[in-house]
């Protein structure tokens, strides 16, 4: 049988790349004839996995996107909307598969996370649906992370305090945040090489760095040495964005009938590329911590759950442990002082995988096995 014509738009980009890295580790290459895109160097050389396409075609080209059965893209939103909806008029059938938001809350677009959703992926297959969205990259480890509870229907709701990397902003951010790093590194390189000068005034040197030096041409304000307690553009009820986004995206991708609340503050902070989220989940009823814990653990292969231990917890469930791989690290799971319903936990993933890459992929795999 011949292989499915799949295009790959934005491969060459930060998330595109870390889904190129996937696809080759999975062997998915072997099960597809890849057909790459560009919207800066249409004609140029394709990637080695290329076989018969070696050229790079022209993204904005629909007659070329058109041949493919399947397209998945890690373009951005603005590519998106500029070429699904002609895509779509020509009267392409083939199934989209789209790491940006843009078409994300659209009543035909399905929030792909087969791990939590897989009943509702496969219930929109059958019955005809073609666009296939990742989730914002903070409630894919979310729900990574609690899939257990939500499956066994628990969660009343969930207070979702977030510490974001830079990696969520693009790859300009992380360059910048590491800049910063080095600029205030720079500062007091000196004084930290005599062990006898006075901390406070490395501080005040420091404090005075961050303010005037840090670079702050993509996140808008320093982000190394620091924090910044607000992630994308501002609503009217005084959410972010990144926060409406929770409740939306949460109940979308489990397809709950009343919703369950969501919501919180999202913060970011000098991580290069994980995600961490601080939670207070109030259960609908007590039950005793253990089966919390159990149910947790079971909720997928991916959770890698951290006994509530100081010394387990500062090893395990970090960015530098969890960072460049497929687990969701979950701890801190306790019950709180307001009352035996209320639980805390902490959950953290690699925002490029999880959050954003490896359910694309996966939902690639979905389609080729239906
Ligand atoms: N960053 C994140 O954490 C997440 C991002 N997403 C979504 O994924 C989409 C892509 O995000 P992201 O990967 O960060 O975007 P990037 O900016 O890294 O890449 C997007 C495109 O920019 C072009 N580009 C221009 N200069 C360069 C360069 N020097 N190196 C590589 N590519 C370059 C490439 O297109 P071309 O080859 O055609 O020139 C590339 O495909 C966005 O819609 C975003 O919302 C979703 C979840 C998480
Ligand atoms: N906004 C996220 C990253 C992202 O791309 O989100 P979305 O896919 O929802 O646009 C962050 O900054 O961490």
């Amino acid at each position: 049988m011949s292989k499915q014509l799949v295009g790959l738009v934005g491969w060459r980009g930060m998330v595109g790349s870390v889904l190129m890295d996937r696809m080759q580790a999975e062997g998915d290459f072997e099960l597809i004839e890849p057909v790459f895109f560009s919207t800066s160097n249409a004609g140029g050389k394709a990637p080695a996995m290329a076989r018969t396409h070696t050229e790079l075609k022209d993204a904005g080209d629909i007659a070329e996107l058109a041949k493919c059965s399947i397209v998945i893209t890690c373009q951005g939103g603005d590519w998106t909307k500029e070429v699904y909806p002609k895509l779509r008029a020509s009267g392409w059938q083939g199934h989209w598969i789209d790491a940006a938001s843009a078409l994300r809350m659209e009543d035909g677009a399905v929030i792909v996370l087969d791990p939590v959703n897989e009943g509702l992926i496969k219930r929109r297959l059958a019955a005809g649906g073609k666009d296939w969205i990742g989730g914002n990259c903070t409630n894919s480890i979310l729900l990574m992370g609690l899939a257990g509870l939500f499956k066994a229907d628990l969660v009343e709701w969930v207070s979702s305090m977030t510490y974001q990397a830079a990696s969520g902003g693009g790859a300009n951010h992380m360059r910048e945040l590491l800049k910063g790093m080095g600029v205030i590194h720079a500062a007091v390189a000196d004084d930290l090489a005599t062990p006898a000068s006075a901390i406070l005034d490395i501080d005040r040197k420091v404090a005075q760095t961050i303010r005037e030096d840090v670079p702050t041409e993509f996140f808008g304000a320093p982000l190394a040495g620091g924090l910044i307690p607000w992630i994308d553009s501002q609503l009217d009820n005084g959410q972010s964005k990144e926060e409406w986004k929770g409740q939306a995206e949460v109940n979308k991708i489990l397809g709950t009938d009343r919703p369950i609340p969501v919501d919180g503050l999202c913060v970011r902070i000098g991580a290069m590329r994980c995600h961490s989220l601080a939670l207070t989940l109030k259960l609908k009823k007590d039950l005793p911590l253990a089966e919390i814990e159990s149910l947790i653990q079971g909720g997928n292969p991916w959770v890698k759950f951290v006994a509530n231990e100081r010394a387990l917890t500062v090893k395990e469930l970090t960015p530098a442990a969890i960072t460049g791989g497929l687990d969701i690290g979950v701890g801190r799971v306790r019950k709180l002082n307001m009352g035996p319903e209320y639980v805390s936990a902490f959950v953290i993933g690699d925002q490029l995988l999880w959050g954003a890459a490896e359910p694309l992929r996966r939902m690639l795999r979905i389609l080729l096995q239906a």
